[in-house]
C-alpha cells in the first residue's frame, strides 16, 4: 500500500490524496498547494471550537441526567424549564430574525414538491434519483398498492389490462382535478392537439379547451399531432405523453401512453445516515459520486428483467410554447448532506490525530460542488450558482454558527464569493428545536431549509431525558405533545423568519416504502401543514407525493399560518414523553422490545457485514420499514430506556436478541453472501446490535455510529484478513 501523503501538518490518506489530485482538482481552478494549505488552516483553527461544543454536548447531558436524578418522578415543568435556561441549554430567543439567503433555485424559492433522499455510496440509486425529477405516475400506480388489488386487478406477472384500466381512470381524474377542461373531462378525450398556440382537446360533442388556458406550459412534437402536452399547476408540471405505436398508448382512444409527473423536485444525496462509511476508501467513493453529479457524468450499468443498460444523468427537457422554446430541468436539484459534528475521519490527520469528518466533507465534497460552479459542467445543478448543503444533527445555534464559519472559511479555500454554500438545518436534535429562531439567525444569510427530522429527533428525545423515566411505546410517540409542537413550530418558526421566498420549510421521511396506499392518505398531511417539501424514500413514492402539492396550494397555506400566529409554545416542546410502565403487560413488553431488537438487527447485520447504511426490513407485524441511523438510533435507545427503568429485564432482551436474530437470518436466507448471526451469536453484527443497547446510555446524544462504525471497520479488516 502507498504510504500517506504529508503535507505540513497534515497526514493524507493516499487514495484521497490521488483522488483530490487526478480527479475533484482538474477543472475546478483550485491550485492544489493552496487547498491542502487551506485545509490544514480550517481543521487547525476550528478543530478546537468543534472539541468544546461537543464538550458541551457531554456537559449538557451529564447536567440534565443529574437533574432528573434529583427530581425523580413527575416533572415540574416550571422549575425544568428554568434549570434549562440556567444551564444554557435553552437561550435567549432573538426578537426579529429574518432570513436573506440569496441566489436561491426556484426549486427551493418557489416550488413545493416532494424531497426524494438517496444514499449516494449507491450510484444505481443515486443516478436514478437525480432523475426521479420526472416520473411515471402509470408506473407508480401500476406497481404500487396506491391501486389495490380487487376485482380483477391483480398485479401479477404478465400486464393486466383490467389494472391498466384503473390506472388510466386514476390519471384521468387527476388531470380533471389539476387541469380541467372547459366543459368535458380528460377521460372524454379522443385526441390532444395545439390550436394557435392552445391545447384543444376532440370529445365526442366537438373540441374543448382548458378551463383554464394559462395551463398549457409547452408540446413536444408536431402541434396538430402532439407527443407531449406540458401542463402546470402549483408551479409544478405533469405532460401527458402520446403515442399510438405504443401497447397502453394504443389501447387508449387519445393515444395517451403515460401522464408524466415533475416529482422529484429536490434531492438529497446523502453522505450520512443512509450509507455506511467507516474509512477513507468509504469516503473517497462517497465523494467521487457526489463530484460525478456534479460534473454530469455519474453513470452506472444496470441489470435487471434480463437486460442491462448504463443509466446516466438524464438531459434537459425541450419543448415547444406560444412564446418560443422552452427547456425544463431533466433532474432534480441536488442538495448533499454531510454528517455532523461529531465523528472523526482517519482520512487526514492534523499533527498525527484524525479530523473532523464533518470538515473533510465541507472541503472535498465542496471541491467537487466547485464543477457545478464553474467550468464546462457548470449550472448542470444549480443554475444560480449555489451549493446546498444539508447539515445534520447540530445541537444548538452555537452548533450552526460552526458550521456557518466552516462554510465561509470553504469558500475562502476555492475561492467562491462569501455565501455560495447555502445550509439546510435539520431541526433533528431537542436542542435546537428549543432554539430554533436563534439557530437560523446564525445562518440567516445562508439557510436553504429547515426540516423536521423526526426520526433522530425521537431518538434525541429519549436520550435526553434518558434518566426522566421509561418513554412510551413506539407507535404512541406519534400522539406525544412534544411532536406535534415541535412540527407545528418548526412551520411557524420559519414562516416567522420569512424562509418563504428564500427557502424550504420541511417535513420528514415517509418510513414504509412499499406501503404506497396509506401514503396517498397520509402524507397530504405535510403540505398541508404548509411544508414546501417532504422527504420520500424512492422515485415512486415521489412521483405519488407529487400529486399532494396539486391537491394544496403550500404557498397559500403557508400565507394563512402565517396570518394566525405561533400554534405552540416552547413548554409543549419541553414536555417529556414518559410513560406508565405499570400499564403495559408482560406480552406488550415483550411485543415492544421484539419489534425494536428485531429492527436494530435486521438493519445492523447489513450494515455492519455489507456496508448497506439504508435497508428495507419487516417489522413484527411485516410491515416493510425504511431503517437508517437515525431510526436504529430510536429503536436501540428505546430498549435501552425500559432496561434502565427496569420496565424489562436483561434476560428477556437477550432472549429477544437470539430469536430476533434467528428470525433475521430466516429474512436473508436467499441472499447467498448473507452470513448468518446464528447460532454462534458471536459476529461483529451481532455484537454491534447489543452494543447499541447495552452501551446505548454511554453513546453520545445516542448515536449510533461511533459503534456501528467501529465494528464495521473490523468485520473489514476480518474479511480482509481472511482473502
Ligand atoms: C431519517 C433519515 O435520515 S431518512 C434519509 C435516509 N433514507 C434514505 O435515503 C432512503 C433511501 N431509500 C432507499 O435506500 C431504498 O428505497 C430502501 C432501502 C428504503 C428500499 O430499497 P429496496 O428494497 O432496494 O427498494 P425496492 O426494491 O423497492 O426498489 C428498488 C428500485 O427503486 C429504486 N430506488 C429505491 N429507492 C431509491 C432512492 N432513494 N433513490 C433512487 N432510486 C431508488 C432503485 O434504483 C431500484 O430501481 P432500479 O432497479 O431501476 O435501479
Ligand atoms: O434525518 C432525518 C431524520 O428524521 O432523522
Ligand atoms: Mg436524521
Amino acid at each position: 500500500m502507498t504510504d500517506r501523503v504529508t503535507i505540513g501538518r497534515l497526514s493524507i490518506d493516499p487514495e484521497l490524496h490521488e483522488f483530490v489530485r487526478t480527479e475533484a482538482l482538474p477543472g475546478s481552478e483550485v491550485d492544489e498547494a493552496a487547498f491542502w494549505a487551506g485545509a490544514e488552516r480550517l481543521l487547525a483553527e476550528l478543530g478546537p471550537r468543534r472539541a468544546e461544543l461537543l464538550a458541551t454536548r457531554d456537559r449538557l447531558q451529564q447536567t440534565i441526567d443529574a437533574w432528573h436524578g434529583e427530581h425523580p418522578g413527575a416533572i415540574d415543568q416550571a422549575a425544568y424549564e428554568e434549570f434549562l435556561t440556567e444551564i444554557g441549554y435553552l437561550v435567549p430567543e432573538p426578537d426579529e430574525v429574518r432570513v436573506t439567503t440569496r441566489d436561491v433555485d426556484p426549486e427551493i424559492s418557489a416550488v413545493p414538491g416532494p424531497q426524494l433522499v438517496v444514499p449516494v455510496l449507491n450510484a444505481r440509486f443515486a443516478t436514478n434519483a437525480a432523475n426521479a425529477r420526472w416520473g411515471s405516475l402509470y408506473d407508480a400506480l401500476y406497481g404500487t398498492d396506491a391501486i389495490d388489488e380487487a376485482d380483477g386487478k391483480e398485479k401479477g406477472g404478465d400486464y393486466n389490462p383490467v389494472r391498466g384500466r384503473a390506472v388510466v381512470a386514476w390519471a384521468r381524474d387527476f388531470l380533471d382535478s389539476i387541469a380541467p377542461l372547459a366543459g368535458a373531462s380528460h377521460a372524454d378525450a379522443q385526441a390532444y392537439r395545439i390550436v394557435d398556440g392552445h391545447l384543444e382537446v376532440q370529445t365526442e360533442s366537438g373540441p374543448v379547451r382548458l378551463a383554464d388556458p394559462a395551463q398549457l406550459a409547452g408540446w413536444r412534437g408536431a402541434p396538430e399531432a402532439p407527443e407531449g402536452i406540458l401542463l402546470v399547476h402549483n408551479g409544478l408540471h405533469a405532460e401527458i405523453q402520446i403515442d399510438a405505436d405504443d401497447s397502453i398508448g394504443a389501447a387508449d382512444q387519445a393515444g395517451v401512453k403515460d401522464v408524466l409527473l415533475e416529482s422529484a423536485v429536490t434531492c438529497i444525496m446523502d453522505l450520512e445516515d443512509s450509507i455506511a462509511a467507516v474509512d477513507a476508501a468509504d469516503k473517497v467513493q462517497a465523494w467521487r459520486n457526489w463530484l460525478q453529479l456534479m460534473q454530469g457524468t455519474l453513470a452506472e450499468e444496470v441489470s435487471k428483467g434480463g437486460r442491462t443498460f448504463r443509466r446516466e444523468l438524464n438531459p434537459d427537457r425541450d419543448y415547444s410554447s406560444a412564446t418560443g422554446e422552452l427547456t425544463k430541468k431533466g433532474r432534480a436539484l441536488l442538495f448533499v448532506r454531510h454528517v455532523g459534528h461529531l465523528m472523526d475521519s482517519e482520512a487526514v490527520l492534523l499533527d498525527g490525530e484524525p479530523v473532523s469528518e464533518g470538515f473533510l466533507d465541507a472541503l472535498i465534497a465542496g471541491l467537487g460542488s466547485v464543477h457545478d460552479l464553474r467550468g464546462p459542467n457548470a449550472g448542470g445543478n444549480s443554475r444560480t450558482g449555489s451549493v446546498y448543503v444539508v447539515k445534520p444533527k447540530m445541537h444548538g445555534p452555537e452548533e450552526v454558527q460552526l458550521t456557518v464559519d466552516l462554510f465561509a472559511a470553504v469558500e475562502e479555500i476555492l475561492g467562491l464569493e462569501p455565501n455560495t454554500f447555502k445550509v439546510g438545518i435539520m431541526d433533528e436534535e431537542r436542542r435546537t428545536s428549543a432554539n430554533l429562531k436563534a439557530c437560523i439567525a446564525a445562518a440567516r444569510d445562508r439557510v436553504a431549509f429547515i426540516n423536521t427530522g423526526f426520526l433522530d429527533r425521537t431518538g434525541d428525545e429519549m436520550h435526553t431525558s434518558m434518566q426522566a423515566g421509561p418513554m412510551v411505546r413506539k407507535a404512541a410517540m406519534k400522539g406525544t405533545d412534544w411532536i406535534s409542537a415541535y412540527e407545528d413550530s418548526n412551520v411557524d418558526v420559519g414562516l416567522a423568519c420569512g424562509l418563504k421566498g428564500h427557502a424550504q420549510i420541511g417535513k420528514g421521511m415517509w418510513a414504509a416504502p412499499d406501503n404506497m396506499a396509506e401514503m396517498l392518505e397520509q402524507k397530504i398531511g405535510h403540505p398541508k401543514a404548509g411544508a414546501t417539501c417532504a422527504w420520500v424514500p424512492s422515485p415512486t413514492a415521489a412521483t405519488l407525493h407529487a400529486t399532494h402539492y396539486h391537491q394544496v396550494d403550500v404557498l397559500a397555506r403557508q400565507d394563512e399560518l402565517a396570518a394566525g400566529g405561533p400554534r405552540t409554545e416552547r413548554s409543549a416542546l419541553l414536555t417529556v414523553p414518559v410513560g406508565e410502565a405499570a400499564e403495559w403487560s408482560e406480552q406488550d413488553r415483550r411485543d415492544e422490545v421484539d419489534n425494536n431488537v428485531q429492527g436494530i438487527l435486521g438493519y445492523v447485520v447489513r450494515w455492519v457485514d455489507s456496508g448497506v447504511g439504508c435497508s428495507k426490513v419487516p417489522d413484527i407485524t411485516g410491515t416493510n420499514l425504511m431503517e437508517d441511523r437515525a431510526t436504529c438510533r430510536i429503536s436501540s435507545q428505546h430498549v435501552a430506556n425500559w432496561l434502565h427503568h427496569g420496565v424489562v429485564d436483561k434476560e428477556l432482551v437477550e432472549d429477544s436478541f437470539r430469536r430476533m436474530a434467528v428470525k433475521v437470518d430466516e429474512q436473508n436466507s436467499g441472499d447467498p453472501t448473507y452470513q448468518p448471526m446464528a447460532p454462534a451469536f458471536d459476529g461483529e453484527a451481532f455484537r454491534a446490535a447489543q452494543d447499541l443497547v447495552y452501551a446505548g446510555l454511554e453513546q453520545p446524544s445516542g448515536y449510533t455510529e461511533p459503534i456501528l462504525h467501529r465494528r464495521r471497520a473490523a468485520k473489514k479488516a476480518e474479511d480482509a484478513g481472511r482473502s
